[in-house]
């Protein structure tokens, strides 16, 4: 029996509010904060022994120094669930809480999740993991249930690269199958993307066979599949003809894939990291290229072994 425990949950978004119920029917006491609310942040933390981020990457900074000015008790364990890399720093979720609290275990919650299956009950598993393995072990316990399978892993880095990097990959899938290209080349597109996340992610400090686990292939699988994603609509809709303006104004909720491509171009222009998928999903989101240019460039590469 798992004690009962207060989870401070940051973001009443789509995921937010997905991993408030699963913690209030595990029996814990959850307390949830958005902007939109009434609750004050300070009333929202103060106590809890869990404080959990589900906030969009684009506010995570800010939230977090907010909370740096609340009384927490020395106990509480930050976990995020975010999936996104912030802009000026290239630094992840996990990153700017660690810095924010470096007296406080951090722990990263990310797994093939999409929002609405969960909140209809039905089972998925996810993945808890931190420097610390006392925290993961305790996230793990506080959100196991028999819909929800949660495993730890010791590679925090690689987990979190995971969520992010297949948001990328979730939209280039969008548009292969808003292109109708069929079956192969979405097998050929998925697979070479997830050679492209190992490649990033080596670079970032990352272990290869993370990315052979739930919170990267498995999340990559589940993005690249599903019309639930916002990341594959987005890719989708502009295979159908849509301006990025126009499919963002109509999206429910955030696809944070936009913006983790920008800073990986960066990064793989700054570093020299080849990442074709990337850059094509970059030009197109660009404006530079239309998906059928993209879908060229691609298949018009010199040709090389698989493996190097
Ligand atoms: N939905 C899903 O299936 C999953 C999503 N994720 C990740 O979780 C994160 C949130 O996604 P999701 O819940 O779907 O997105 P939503 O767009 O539904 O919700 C975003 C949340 O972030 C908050 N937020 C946005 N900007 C700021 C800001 N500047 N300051 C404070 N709060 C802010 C919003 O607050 P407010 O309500 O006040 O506007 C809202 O609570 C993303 O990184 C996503 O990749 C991870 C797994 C599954
Ligand atoms: O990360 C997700 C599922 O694991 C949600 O994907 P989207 O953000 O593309 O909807």
């Amino acid at each position: 029996m798992v004690q009962e425990t207060t989870i401070a949950i940051l973001g009443a978004g789509a995921w937010g509010a997905a991993l408030a119920n699963l913690a209030a029917a595990n029996g814990h006491r959850v307390r949830l904060w958005s902007r939109q609310g009434t609750e004050m942040l300070q009333a929202v933390v103060q106590d809890a022994q869990i404080v959990l981020s589900a906030i969009s990457m684009k506010g995570v900074r800010t939230v977090a120094s907010q909370v740096q000015s609340c009384p927490l008790s020395p106990e509480t364990i930050f976990v995020t669930a975010t999936k996104g890399l912030e802009p000026q720093t290239t630094a992840t979720p996990t990153q700017i809480w660690q810095a924010a609290f470096p007296n406080h275990p951090v722990v990263v919650l990310s797994g093939p999740n999409l929002s609405a299956e969960i909140q209809k009950s039905l089972p998925a598993a996810t993945v808890v993991a931190s420097n610390i393995y006392t925290a993961a072990q305790k996230v793990q316990l506080l959100f196991s249930s028999p819909r929800f399978r949660v495993y730890t892993n010791p590679d925090p880095l690689g987990v979190e690269l995971g969520g992010t990097l297949k948001n990328v990959m979730a939209i280039a899938a969008g548009v292969c199958d808003g292109l109708q290209l069929g079956t192969n080349a979405k097998a050929a597109l998925v697979t070479r993307g997830l050679t492209e996340m190992v490649r990033i992610g080596n670079f970032l400090g990352a272990k290869t066979e993370t990315f052979y686990g739930l919170s990267g292939l498995g999340d990559l699988l589940a993005t690249c599949n599903s019309p639930l994603s916002r990341n594959y609509q987005v890719g989708y809709q502009m295979a159908c003809g849509k301006t990025l303006t126009n499919i963002l104004a109509n999206l429910p909720g955030t696809a944070e894939g936009v913006n983790t491509c920008q800073v990986l171009m960066q990064l793989a222009q700054q570093q020299n990291i080849y990442m074709p998928i990337t850059e094509q999903v970059y030009r197109l989101l660009q404006s530079e290229v239309t998906p059928q240019q993209a879908l060229d460039e691609l298949m018009l590469r010199n040709i090389k072994p698989e493996y190097h």
